[in-house]
Parts: C-alpha cells; sequence; structure tokens
C-alpha cells in the first residue's frame, strides 16, 4: 500500500515505518523534521496548517512517481501519529490546539480526497489515570474500551476531541477510521536501560495501569489496521500481553488495586490494560515481551 505516515520521525513511528516497510508498504513520512531511513520519502509538513495537510496528502512522494507520467497516485490509507504526545512539553493550551487542530485537518483531507481509511494515534491517558492530579484508579479491572474516559488534562483532552471528530468523520463518509488507544511505548533498548527501575519500584508504572507496548508490536497493530477493512469507526487498546513489572496480576491488584471491582478473572502476569478487543477483532498477537530481554527476573 501507498500510506502517508504523520509524525514518522518521533519515539514510536521509527519503529513502526520499517515494520510497514518489511510488509511491503511504501511510506511517505509527513512531519516537521525527516525521518533519515532508506525507502522513506520525507515532506516537511506543519499539520495544524489545513493548506499543508490537504497539498501533501495530494502529493507525489518522490522523483520515481513522475516518471509514469500517469498524474499523482493516491493514497490508500493515512496512518496519523504526529502530535505533542503529552503533556509538559508546550504550555497545556498549545498541546490541546496542536493535537485537534493537526488531526481535524488530517481527517478531513482525507474524507475530502477520498482516502479510505485513516489509523489515528489516541491513547491510554483517555482513561484519565495516566496524567491525573493526584491517585486516579481504574473504575474497573482489566480497564477496557467500554472503561469511561474523564481525563483532567489538556493533552489526554485532546486526544479524546481527536476521537470525537473521527467518530463523526467515519460517520458522514463512511470510510474506516481507527483508534489506537496506546500504552506506553517502549522502544527495544529501553528494556535494558529503564525495566530494571521497574521491576525494584513497581509505583513508576502505576500511571500506565501496569502495562506497556513494544514499539515493534505497535507496528503490528497498525499493519493488523491496514489489512482489517471495513469496521468503519473503531478504538482499540493497544498492549503487550503481560505486566510491565515483576509481580503477578494478583499482587498488583491487591497493593494497588484495594476496592476496585474486578470484572473477569486475570491471571499469571496477564496484563491489565485489556487488549482483547484487537486480538479478537483485528488478529493482533504481540510478539515482544521485556521479559525476554531481563530473563534473570
Ligand atoms: N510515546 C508514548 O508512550 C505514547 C504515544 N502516543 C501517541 O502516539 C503518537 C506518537 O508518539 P511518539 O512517537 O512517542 O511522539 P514523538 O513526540 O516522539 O513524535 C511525534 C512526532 O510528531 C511530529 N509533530 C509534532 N507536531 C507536528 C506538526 N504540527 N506537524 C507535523 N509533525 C508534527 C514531531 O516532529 C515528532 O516527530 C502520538 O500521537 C502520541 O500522542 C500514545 C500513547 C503513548
Ligand atoms: O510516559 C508516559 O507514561 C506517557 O507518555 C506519553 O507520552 C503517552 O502519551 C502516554 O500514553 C504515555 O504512557
Amino acid at each position: 500500500m501507498r500510506i502517508a505516515f504523520t509524525g514518522g520521525s518521533g519515539k514510536a513511528g521509527r519503529h513502526v515505518i520499517p515494520y510497514l516497510q518489511e510488509q511491503g508498504h511504501h511510506v511517505l513520512n509527513l512531519d516537521l523534521q525527516p525521518l533519515d531511513l532508506p525507502g522513506v520519502d520525507n515532506l516537511i509538513v506543519d499539520l495544524t496548517d489545513s493548506g499543508q495537510v490537504f497539498n501533501a496528502l495530494s502529493s507525489y512522494a518522490n522523483f520515481g512517481e513522475l516518471e509514469p507520467g500517469t498524474g499523482m497516485p493516491k493514497f490508500d490509507a493515512v496512518v496519523h501519529f504526529a502530535a505533542l504526545a503529552r503533556i509538559l512539553i508546550k504550555p497545556d493550551n498549545e498541546t490541546f490546539r496542536t493535537n485537534t487542530l493537526s488531526t481535524y485537518n488530517v481527517m478531513e483531507a482525507a474524507v475530502k480526497l477520498g482516502i479510505p481509511k485513516v489509523i489515528f494515534a489516541s491513547s491510554e491517558t483517555t482513561y484519565g489515570i495516566c496524567f491525573a492530579d493526584g491517585e486516579v484508579k481504574p473504575d474497573f479491572i482489566p480497564v477496557d474500551e467500554t472503561h469511561p474516559t474523564v481525563p483532567h488534562d489538556s493533552y489526554a483532552m485532546s486526544k479524546i476531541c481527536n476521537e470525537a471528530c473521527g467518530r463523526s468523520f467515519q460517520a458522514r463518509s463512511n470510510i474506516d477510521i481507527y483508534g489506537l488507544r496506546i500504552n506506553n511505548v517502549i522502544e527495544p533498548q529501553e528494556y535494558a536501560s529503564d525495566f530494571p527501575a521497574y521491576v525494584t519500584n513497581p509505583d513508576l508504572r502505576r500511571r500506565n495501569i501496569f502495562a506497556y507496548i513494544d514499539a515493534r508490536d505497535l507496528g503490528q497493530m497498525v499493519q493488523c489496521c491496514l489489512t482489517t477493512d471495513g469496521l468503519g469507526y473503531e478504538v482499540f487498546n493497544v498492549s503487550n500481553d503481560d505486566l510491565s513489572v515483576a509481580l503477578s496480576n494478583d499482587e498488583v491488584r491487591k497493593r494497588y488495586y484495594d476496592g476496585v471491582p474486578v470484572v473477569r478473572d486475570m491471571s499469571g502476569n496477564e496484563t491489565m490494560y485489556c487488549n482483547r478487543k484487537a486480538k479478537e477483532m483485528l488478529g493482533f498477537a504481540p510478539q515482544h515481551s521485556w521479559r525476554d530481554v531481563l530473563t534473570e527476573v
């Protein structure tokens, strides 16, 4: 497929794009900064500017596409990852403005240009736990896509707005728009550098509901979304199968979630950030675990 990928130069994109290339896709990266990776085309775009977005999504990706003389090829999908990816990078209102406007612009252009699929990055923060003022516990565990989304912070609020836009643009157009409520993204080298501290101090993972998502498995999730058509508008939690701490599910529940209703049986080190919807509807099957790297734990 010919894919326009926004924000591909960032933490997640630089792993997801090579994964998509391995599946045979061609990627044009739309970002404020280029991604230096063989086979990836780059276009420097400020996605908060609608004119630039419409133009980029109706653009040639490279000089080679001029050769056949058959005009500009269409994109088969947009994968929209660009964002200010948390609070406390820029002031709260700027985070909200950048993320809502850029996502609106991307979805509107995709719909009006007839691009049949948009996959966009939402976030675990929509559940209101990650960047809350003080400790907020889940209403129930495991946290699945039916859990209320009432966050405190501007970043998560922007993602809630993105989801509302996705639902509305899908209703208006009937294209497929899939939102990914991504848990905390982990690059391969971060297992060795960061996870020993999580083993020692599991409190560090409380805000992530003790979950994580391997950046390469996030690539697989995007591929699952690209190859599954006709779902309309859907949101999916995206996480690995196991907890990001060395405690068992039972121990985490006892230590951190006293009084929180447990709505189904959980066992072993099963994640509390439920990824069953993605598995059942898309065939998502994460391959990686921090336990493959820190084998002594
Ligand atoms: N990193 C994480 O743990 C999580 C990330 N997400 C979401 O996943 C997506 C990717 O996250 P990361 O790769 O970690 O973020 P990142 O900050 O590493 O990369 C974001 C990219 O977006 C680009 N960008 C920002 N504003 C732009 C604009 N106006 N126009 C064009 N490009 C722009 C940046 O230049 C950057 O390359 C984001 O939407 C983020 O909110 C969701 C959950 C967890
Ligand atoms: O660092 C974190 O915990 C969080 O950072 C982010 O940027 C994400 O958007 C959020 O979902 C993460 O999990």
